[in-house]
């Protein structure tokens, strides 16, 4: 049958999409992972200041999702430090999957690999890196994509959590009526888009990330010590 996108659901993409493009991270920034000098210990910082920008870019974005600020205040900031590392994955993922004109990309990928990270999160990561890669999401399906991994209801210390899983539910209906429609040559492309479920066991590798990077006494910013709860 047709797949239709809904008035409501028109102006909800809007919104989102709309939100998504104006907070994004300082060019001045971002500018710094082009210019400094490469040692581990520089990549690490640089790759801390960013990720500190990311977070606040992430709280602002989170505050216009349509509904978000209805929900229970003490499970926004559930639903905040539960998706922040996957949220970051999937906008660093845009960078390196050559998916900004910023030319981060090769700069980022060499920083990244000479930050002080153990090996053994290179390979899972960067085939991540490369799984969104092949996946050619449009800038709303990237949008969707960060709204439904924030509002996903299961965090730790949420407590209404039907509340939330009505929030995703309708983000999700938008999100697949949208691949459809913009992926028609595809019909699997939803279901590919879901298996990035593969988020999690990152998510689980980057605890292990924090916990080596602070065994060799790295610092982190009071921001991302809070929403890692880490030191
Ligand atoms: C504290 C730090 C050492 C750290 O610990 N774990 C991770 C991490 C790593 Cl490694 C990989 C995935 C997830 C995490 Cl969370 C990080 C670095 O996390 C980030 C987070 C966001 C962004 C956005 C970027 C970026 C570049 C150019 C342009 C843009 C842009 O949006 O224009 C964004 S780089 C970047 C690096």
């Amino acid at each position: 049958e047709k797949v239709e996108i809904t008035k409501e659901q028109r102006a909800l993409i809007k919104a989102i999409l709309a939100a998504y493009d104006r907070h994004q991270i300082p060019q001045d920034v971002t500018k710094k992972l082009l210019q400094e000098q490469y040692s581990a210990e520089e990549n690490f910082l640089l790759l801390t200041e960013v990720a500190t920008s990311q977070v606040q870019v992430l709280v602002e974005f989170t505050k216009n999702i349509p509904g978000f600020l209805s929900l229970d205040r003490e499970d926004q900031i559930a639903l905040l430090k539960g998706s922040a590392v996957e949220a970051m994955f999937l906008r660093s993922a845009q960078v390196l999957s050559k998916k900004m004109p910023s030319g981060h990309t090769e700069v980022l990928e060499e920083r990244i690999r000479k930050s002080g990270m153990s090996e053994e999160f290179m390979t899972p990561m960067f085939n991540f890196y490369k799984s969104i890669g092949e996946l050619h999401m449009t800038q709303e399906e990237q949008a969707l994509l960060t709204t439904i991994t924030i509002l996903t209801p299961d965090r730790p210390y949420v407590k209404s959590h039907e509340a939330v899983e009505r929030l995703q539910e309708t983000m999700l209906n938008v999100l697949r009526k949208l691949c459809v429609l913009q992926h028609p040559q595809e019909p699997q492309y939803f279901a590919r888009l879901g298996r990035l479920t593969e988020l999690r066991t990152l998510h689980h590798y980057h605890a292990e990330m924090l916990t080596s990077w602070k065994t060799n006494d790295h610092k982190f910013t009071p921001l991302l010590c809070e929403i890692w709860d880490v030191q």
